[in-house]
């Protein structure tokens, strides 16, 4: 059996992680992006049972739990084709729980590296409220937890990916095309 090829891709609210996904399945056709956030906020939308679940973590800054997200991006996968694409997972594993799911749940899929965009807060900050994109998590009340959450539970995970000689650091500051000629360099596109 075949199993999917994975990219992570992770970095604070706003270091530009749906930005250069789209420009990468817009440039690469073999590449599918799958964002977590996207995924979760579909659920919630579509009146699934953990709902209201999704809207109370999405509304404290917290990580709604891994059997939801693990559940929904392994239903995406397989809608897509399980072993012909590559995915690009953005925003997850966030936590030691996503990051120990993941791997209980699917398979061994094999995961190529974690892309890490970083970026200094008063950047990232600066994004996120200039996003236009009426999501109701991006005010600075939300922003502040999102962005202690990701600082607590999900730069660990970053350091994990470290640790196992799989994180591949990408400056994400500065303009978005220079940024994604950097991904481009790191990732051999
Ligand atoms: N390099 C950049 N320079 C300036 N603005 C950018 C850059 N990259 C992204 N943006 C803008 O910043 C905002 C956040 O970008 P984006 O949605 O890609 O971030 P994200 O990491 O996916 O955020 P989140 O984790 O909150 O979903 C958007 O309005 C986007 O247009
Ligand atoms: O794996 C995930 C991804 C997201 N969440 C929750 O959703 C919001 C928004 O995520 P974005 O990546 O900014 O779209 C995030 O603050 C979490 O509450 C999650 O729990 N797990």
């Amino acid at each position: 059996m075949a199993f999917p090829r994975v990219i992570f891709i992770l970095g604070g609210p706003g270091s530009g992680k749906g930005t250069q996904c789209k420009k990468i399945i817009d440039t690469f056709s073999d590449f599918v992006h799958l964002s977590a956030g996207e995924l979760l906020r579909d659920a919630k939308n579509s009146g699934s049972t953990a709902g209201e679940l999704i809207q109370k973590c999405m509304m404290e800054g917290s990580i709604v739990p891994a059997e939801v997200t693990v559940g929904l991006l392994k239903d995406a996968m397989i809608k897509f084709g399980w072993e012909k694409k590559r995915f690009l997972v953005d925003g997850f594993p966030r936590n030691d729980e996503n990051y120990n799911a993941w791997f209980r749940i699917l398979p061994d899929p094999y995961v190529e590296c974690c892309l890490f965009l970083n970026c200094e807060d008063d950047i990232l900050v600066k994004r996120i409220l200039g996003r236009a994109e009426g999501r109701s998590d991006d005010n600075i009340e939300t922003l502040t937890k999102r962005l202690n959450t990701y600082r607590d539970s999900t730069q660990p995970i970053i350091r994990r990916f470290a640790e196992a000689g799989k994180l591949i650091a990408i400056d994400a500051e500065g303009d978005v095309d220079t940024i994604f000629n950097r991904i481009r360099a790191a990732l051999s596109l």
